[in-house]
């Protein structure tokens, strides 16, 4: 037997072989890891990430909720998640269209998929706040970008609380963004005691004030306010980048596939006739689905896991000892030849269709177990409403600017961007 013994370091060890090892009993954590403790939420918050998941597969599994009645989902008249994608989607194809009037072509579009995944998270979020919430988003990724400035420098123990003017920059960053959270927090509170309003609104927010109030029986009112604010910046965090990078690296790929990107045009075509998606459409979009699936496996936005053993575990003949760090590199997997084949490499969407592909423990891009993504279904509604807008409204072939180069800073990122050149089709 193997014995892992430095903590808090990367461990070496064949993939292959834990990822055939026989699956440790399911309760209460399938493989005895877990995310960190400090990170992990609290019951409140727990019931809205579990209220947000059964929502979104809901929503995606409902046959009939047409996406093109502005605003309104099929059951309850509430706005849908599904409305503001296809709403703001629209918007960049108007804003796109105009710029190619201009006589312009090319198209940094991963600039665009993170403009629009910033403004569907924040609609999403906010609802009708989301003005302010797009400002906090604003300020919230010039604080990611600085943070990330940190890892890439040696830093010596205790320096973040030193007071230099990188450490003064993120606290009033800190500070700004908790400030104009608040602001919203504060108006939704007072809406409800002067008794304006019975509810918080259907948004991210609103659900997480009312499990928040659940939780505290009704009486008085004093919320756990750092928690709230924390969760809504984890949901911009772990759902606005990852999502734009699925679209940016699909729309590459499609860009240098053109017999793929046909494919997949010819099946928008016959499954929306013209129009915007339905929630029904989404789950006929079986080519649009094996694509998203393949770029997922390329270019994983979460490349690696970290996880941390709680108790002594036994995977295969590996021992992990409690206490020990653990990487998973989807990455690495997802480019095992040894699981894929030879064609690893490739961008071959077949390899996801349904006679072929048993999906097992080797495709996770959105990880698994008990801490898997809780924005997995909203991501793929809306990776898949977005690319089938855009490619029935646009052809797009690859720029000669364009020089692959994907960096991996925990997301794949392209470095130097994503150039394609766009050619509006007739209507
Ligand atoms: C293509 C898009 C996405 C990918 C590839 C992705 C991937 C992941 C992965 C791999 C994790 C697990 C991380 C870990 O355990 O270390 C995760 C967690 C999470 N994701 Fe996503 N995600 C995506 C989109 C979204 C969206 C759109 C949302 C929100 C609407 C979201 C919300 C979350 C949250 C809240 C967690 C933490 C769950 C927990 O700790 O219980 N994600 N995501």
């Amino acid at each position: 037997m193997k014995i892992a013994t430095t903590e808090q370091m990367m461990v070496e060890i064949s993939w292959t072989a834990v990822l055939e090892a026989p699956l440790p009993p399911p309760v209460p954590d399938p493989a005895g890891l877990e995310a960190d403790p400090p990170s992990a939420p609290g019951p409140a918050v727990s019931a809205t990430r579990e209220h947000i998941r059964r929502k979104n597969s809901a929503s995606l599994a409902e046959p009939g909720a047409s996406l093109g009645v502005p605003g309104v989902g099929a059951d309850d008249g509430e706005p849908t998640y599904s409305a503001y994608m296809v709403e703001c989607t629209e918007e960049m194809i108007r804003s796109m269209k105009k710029e190619v009037a201009t006589g312009r072509v090319e198209f940094e579009i991963g600039e665009y998929m993170s403009r629009l995944t910033a403004e569907i998270i924040s609609r999403t979020e906010f609802g009708t706040g989301y003005e302010k919430g797009k400002q906090i988003f604003h300020l919230l990724t010039v604080l990611q970008q600085l943070c990330a400035q940190a890892t890439r420098q040696l830093c010596l123990p205790g320096s973040r609380f030193l007071p230099s003017k990188y450490n003064r920059e993120i606290k009033s960053l800190k500070m700004e963004v908790e400030r104009l959270l608040m602001e919203i927090i504060q108006s939704r509170t007072d809406c409800v005691e002067i008794g304006r309003s019975s509810s918080y609104g259907n948004d991210l927010l609103g659900m997480l004030l009312d499990e928040m109030q659940k939780k505290r029986g009704g009486n008085g009112f004093s919320l756990n306010l750092q928690l709230i604010m924390d969760e809504c910046k984890t949901f911009f965090f772990a759902g606005h980048e990852t999502s734009a990078l699925l679209l940016t690296w699909t729309i590459m790929l499609l860009a240098s596939s053109p017999s793929w990107q046909e494919k997949v045009r010819a099946e928008v075509r016959e499954v929306c006739k013209g129009g915007s998606p339905s929630v029904y459409d989404l789950s006929k979009l079986s080519v649009l689905n094996m694509v998203i699936k393949e770029s997922l496996r390329l270019y994983p936005p979460a490349s690696v896991l970290p996880r941390m053993a709680f108790e002594d575990i036994k995977l295969g003949d590996l021992h992990i000892p409690k206490g020990l760090a653990i990487w998973i590199p989807v990455l690495a997997i997802h480019h095992n030849e040894e699981i894929w084949g030879k064609d690893v490499n490739e961008f071959n969407p077949n390899r996801f269709s349904a006679q072929s592909f048993t999906q097992g423990r080797h495709f996770m891009p959105f990880a698994t177990g008990p801490r898997d993504c809780v924005g997995r279904s909203f991501a793929l509604m809306e990776a898949n409403i977005i690319l089938s807008m855009l490619i029935s409204k646009f052809s797009f072939t690859i720029s000669d600017s364009y020089r692959h180069a994907p960096i991996t800073v925990l997301t794949i990122k392209p470095k130097h961007g994503v150039q394609v050149c766009l050619r509006p089709l007739e209507e």
